[in-house]
């Protein structure tokens, strides 16, 4: 209501400006007053509300007033306002570029970039879609899409990225494109650098095969960190079949710090339901019902033991009919704490993302010696709720209070489309493709560059 009483009001001085311009303009005289009537007398903090109030279209237009108000919505503040949040932590946190563009010069930028296409593909679930969308267009089952992963890797992308693109139904020519990069090949070591290596080559080198004109490929966990507005932290994610903790200081991953890795992830969490589920007589025909039981009805308890005492019966209507769960809800969850009730021989997430704190803390990496205390939590199955709460309990209960105080566990900003949310805000920036992208051209020459070694 506000809004348009000020718009019917700015329109009327824009009315008058143009009437002045206009026969300013036939006379030749350009110093002309300009009659913004009342307008005139509006201190500039009321004019700046106005602006705000107004919205960037009707702002940038009013620029075209006269001088002073053109001056005063060059103003960074309000063009920081009329963007999204994480683009502002994107435009001021993620510039590649010394030089400093004004914000109302970046607001039109980001207005006027092509879309570009933004892949996350999860070893199981592979998300697709546009910059300029708010959700990926498409979550895909990886395996079930792109085949057997027995074929070997190159010609297994050219499938993936070919299908990707006929499924968007885009020509690759047509725009450059974000892709995350696996977590995988973790070590610090010779060969597992060049294992990572050789697969990001397999990925420039499909995506330019099929003539994709520009390519921008990070990693998975990076993308997370920056889907929460952070460039340092540790990113947890939990896979579809490992759960990796990644310690990242300023975008790059910390190899020498170490990557740990849990051998559990989605799939054993259903599988463990489902198993839980045949045990006290639960009958299902699907897996898929298990996992939409997982979806719906699961959670971490706070305190496991507390939890076994209390009722916690809930029923949820699926395809197959109604199932009804108790402790099976809880129970699940908690293998990520106590592998062992799954059988599985590995530490429980929360000794290892205190493992990883415990190594950042004793590496000493930056002056602020606090940067690894962000925890943010990505991959579908970290969004079971109280997942976060509980690891960060433990973690307090596991670490010496100079490691834990400050800790905070950040659960998946935009849920299992998290790293996909990262790769997009990317692909979103002023300056994209500019300095985020390889080129076909670059790559060529990169690559005769090192083969002439
Ligand atoms: N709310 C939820 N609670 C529990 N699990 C969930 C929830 N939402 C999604 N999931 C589970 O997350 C899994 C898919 O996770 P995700 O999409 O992160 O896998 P991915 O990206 O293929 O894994 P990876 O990181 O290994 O590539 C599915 O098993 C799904 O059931």
């Amino acid at each position: 209501m506000v809004a348009t009483v000020l718009r019917k009001l700015w329109e009327s001085a824009w009315l008058k400006r143009s009437g002045n311009s206009s026969s300013s303009s036939n006379n030749n005289n350009s110093s002309l007053p300009l009659g913004l009537g009342a307008f005139e007398s509006l201190p500039p903090d009321i004019l700046m509300q106005i602006f705000h109030l107004l919205g960037p279209k009707d702002a940038a237009k009013l620029g075209l007033v006269c001088k002073s108000w053109r001056s005063l919505l060059s103003n960074d503040a309000l063009w920081a306002h009329f963007l999204p949040h994480f683009a502002l932590f994107a435009e001021t946190s993620l510039s590649l570029s010394s030089d400093y563009i004004p914000f109302q010069r970046v607001y039109a930028l980001r207005e006027r970039l092509p879309a570009s296409v933004i892949i996350d593909g999860g070893s199981g679930y592979c998300k697709f879609g546009w910059s300029k969308d708010a959700a990926p267009l498409a979550r895909v089952l990886t395996f079930l899409e792109f085949g057997n992963v027995e074929t070997p890797m190159y010609t297994r992308l050219c499938h993936f990225f070919g299908t990707i693109y006929t499924r968007m139904q885009v020509k690759p020519s047509s725009q450059p494109v974000v892709v995350s990069v696996p977590i995988c090949h973790y070590d610090d070591t010779e060969s597992a650098r060049a294992s990572r290596q050789q697969l990001k080559e397999a990925i420039y080198t499909a995506l330019f095969h099929m003539n994709v004109p520009a390519v921008c490929a990070l990693n998975q966990g990076t993308l997370a960190l920056y889907a929460a507005q952070q460039t340092s932290g540790i990113s947890v994610n939990i896979g579809f079949q490992v759960t990796s903790v990644v310690p990242i200081l300023n975008g790059k991953v910390m190899r020498k710090v170490g990557v740990e890795v849990v051998g559990l992830g989605a799939l054993k969490l259903t599988g463990f339901l489902g198993e839980q589920m045949q045990q006290n007589n639960i009958s299902f025909d699907s897996l898929y019902t298990v996992r939409t039981l997982k979806e719906k009805l699961c959670y971490v308890a706070s305190d496991y033991e507390a939890e076994l005492l209390k009722d916690t019966q809930a029923s949820f209507e699926a395809a197959e009919g109604l199932f009804t769960l108790s402790k099976e809800r809880f129970q699940t969850g908690e293998i990520l704490f106590q592998p062992r009730l799954a059988g599985v021989r590995a530490m429980g997430l929360h000794q290892a993302i205190a493992l990883c704190m415990d190594h950042c803390y004793s590496a000493e990496l930056s002056g602020n010696n606090d940067w690894y205390k962000t925890v943010v939590l990505s991959g579908g199955t970290a969004c079971l709720p109280g997942l976060a709460e509980r690891l960060e309990k433990e973690l307090h209960l596991l670490l010496p209070p100079h490691e834990s105080n400050g800790i905070r566990v950040v659960p998946p900003p935009y849920g299992e489309d998290t790293a996909w949310f990262g790769a997009k805000i990317i692909g979103s920036l002023s300056t994209f493709p500019g300095p985020w992208c390889t080129t076909k051209k670059q790559f060529r020459q990169k690559s005769k560059h090192n083969r002439s070694w």
